[in-house]
């Protein structure tokens, strides 16, 4: 039997899933947040760019603004994000997942030149999550899998687009190691979105279980 995650805390629990298109962010956080529903967990789903007005306007302009005008506009909407968001979520207890977060902030500007370390200090402040996921996958399986479902933006229409991807990840996953986050990495080329959503539930369950003993 799965073990129960706390739902007695008083304040929550904040997991970011990124990793390269294709990867199955949106559909793994689908399966994880209906698992974590299962054992009883109030769970809030959010995404980047966010449904705010900075998140739709960096939405909008993608197509259009390039490199530095570009991650600002993202880091702008993630910094919103958490205030508005993010936050009061966590303080009513509640496990946050976030579809894309910091580490696509390091990651995706790259494509139009932007320097790592500029996208590092950019998002410096932002806050961490208590669990950073890192989808990793083999560049050809993804790169199949966006031809099978299209394209999602003007990044991934560049035929080497996921070994690029692939390897910017590595690098942003590398750095958030490096400063102290907790990064689980999940590898999603073998295996279905069930079984990733399952190792995450499991690493959240390992998180949670010192506030358990305490309570
Ligand atoms: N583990 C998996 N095995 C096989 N197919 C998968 C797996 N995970 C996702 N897929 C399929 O791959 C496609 C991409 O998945 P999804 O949209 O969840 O990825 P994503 O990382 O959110 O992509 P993007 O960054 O482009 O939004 C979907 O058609 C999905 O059904
Ligand atoms: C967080 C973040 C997002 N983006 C862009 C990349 C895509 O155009 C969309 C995300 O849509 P998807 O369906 O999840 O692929 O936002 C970005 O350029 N930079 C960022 O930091």
């Amino acid at each position: 039997m799965t073990p129960r995650l706390s739902s007695e805390r008083r304040h929550g629990l904040f997991v970011s899933v990124d990793g390269p298109g294709g990867a199955g962010k949106t559909t793994i956080v689908r399966h994880l947040a209906q698992m974590l529903v299962a054992d009883g967990e109030h769970v809030h789903v959010t995404a980047e760019p966010s449904t705010s007005g900075i998140g739709q306007l960096a939405s909008d302009l993608t197509p259009t603004v390039t490199g530095h005008a570009l991650a600002c506009l993202y880091a702008a909407d993630r910094y919103h994000h958490v205030e508005t968001e993010i936050k009061p979520h966590l303080k009513s207890g509640q496990i946050v997942i976030s579809d894309r977060y910091l580490a696509s902030g390091l990651v995706v500007q790259r494509f139009d030149g932007v320097d790592p370390v500029f996208l590092w200090q950019l998002n410096e402040e932002v806050e961490r999550p208590d669990l950073t996921v890192i989808l990793e996958a083999d560049p050809h399986v993804i790169a199949e899998r966006l031809l099978e479902r299209g394209p999602h933006n003007r990044f991934q229409l560049a035929p080497d687009s996921s070994h690029a991807e692939v390897s910017y990840y590595r690098d942003a996953t590398n750095a958030l190691a490096d400063a102290g986050f907790e990064v689980l990495r999940v590898d999603c080329s073998s295996r279905p979105p069930e079984q990733s959503a399952a190792a995450i539930r499991d690493r959240l369950t390992v998180l949670l279980a010192p506030s358990e003993v305490c309570a």
